[in-house]
């Protein structure tokens, strides 16, 4: 692959799509800016200033393929800083996810890949598929970028992965905070995120094989499941929606210091999860309409799930629903419910 044309054009993601091949041998060089630019593997591109200021972020977008708003925000991203319309002040790592399933316009093409980390993908009976390979090169490639950031003794680590929803939501951005084992949840995240316009919070009870989890567990970074509204094909996102949550992520990336509004509690929305309901068995149904939306509340004792053998209540007055969907595979979450809390 000729470096000139990805100077240029900054087309890493579409060559990363169209011709894999170019990027199966890592690849680094330097912009006349001093940035480093590594290429691991397609897909996965890291930035590293001259002097980086500190901040060791990655951004990771389409580990779920049909995704797509978050890979056009990133994509875009990545071509400013290949093409220096924008200077990374921090060191940034950007992931595109699940390649293969882009292209198909699928959330995935073999197994959920957001169900495979923390080395989930190497369990169970033998099973190797694409997105089991795929969710081990991602972690390789966060943790080889947080080591090298302690050798240049950078002081931060953050990790914003980037959804966005199957359903509509009455909150259209909303972000899942990972379990911190008992770690403060902190304001300063809530106040970032806010102003990439995300002002609802479901804060995580326990362990989970995210990828937001995994960084989040493993190195200490400040870390998010962030989903930014509802699933739409390549072209056909309104990107005005996604404004304010593009222009925190240049800032992000390119300014020492984000100035942000003081934290009022007021204008967040926070909910702790109050049941994890799992597929058990073939004949898993929801018992509310298909067009209803994330975060849609029921009274008390309404029966929001059920499969042979087992009944799903809502079991608090107001108990809302978030990511349903009868279709996971056996085993895996079907519905979370969620209740208001304050942190
Ligand atoms: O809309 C849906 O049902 C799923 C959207 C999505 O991909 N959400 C993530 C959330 C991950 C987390 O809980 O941190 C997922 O299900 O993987
Ligand atoms: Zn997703």
């Amino acid at each position: 692959m000729s470096v000139e044309l990805l100077r240029k054009h900054g087309q890493f993601l579409s060559l990363s799509r169209q011709s894999p091949a170019h990027f199966d041998t890592p690849q680094a060089f330097t912009l006349d800016n001093g940035t480093l630019v590594e290429i691991t593997a397609p897909g996965i591109i890291s930035f590293t200033p001259g002097t980086p200021k500190g901040k060791d972020i990655v951004l990771s977008s389409g580990v779920h393929g049909n995704e797509t708003a978050p890979i056009e925000i990133c994509d875009e991203l990545v071509q400013a800083l290949l093409t220096q319309q924008l200077t990374a002040c921090h060191r940034v790592l950007f992931l595109f996810g699940n390649l293969p399933a882009m292209d198909l316009g699928e959330r995935f093409v073999e197994e959920n890949m957001n169900r495979l980390f923390s080395g989930a993908h190497s369990s169970g009976p033998g099973l190797i598929n694409q997105e089991r390979v795929r969710a081990k090169a991602l972690e390789q490639a966060v943790a080889d970028f947080y080591r090298q950031g302690d050798s240049l003794g950078q002081s931060y680590r953050c990790h914003y992965d980037l959804h966005t929803a199957i359903r509509g939501s009455k909150n259209e951005k909303f972000a899942v905070y990972p379990f911190r084992h008992g770690q403060p949840w902190k304001t300063t995240q809530l106040q970032f995120l806010y102003a990439c316009g995300v002002n609802t919070f479901l804060l995580s009870n326990s362990p989970t094989t995210t990828f937001s989890y995994y960084s989040s567990h493993q190195f200490g970074a400040d870390a998010f499941t962030v989903e930014l509204g509802k699933v739409a094909p390549f072209g056909q996102n309104e990107m005005g929606r996604f404004t304010q949550v593009r222009d925190t992520l240049w800032a992000l990336v390119s300014q020492p210091a984000l100035i942000l509004p003081e934290y009022n509690p007021d204008d967040m929305l926070v909910y702790k999860i109050n049941q994890i309901i799992n597929r058990t068995q073939e004949d898993f149904r929801l018992n509310f309409p298909d067009d209803a939306p994330n975060f849609a509340d029921f009274p008390k004792g309404y029966l929001l799930a059920e499969e042979t053998g087992a009944q799903y209540f809502a079991e608090q007055e107001g108990e809302a629903i978030v990511f349903p969907n009868a279709k996971v595979a056996i085993g895996q979450r079907a519905l979370l419910t969620v209740v208001p809390t304050r942190i």
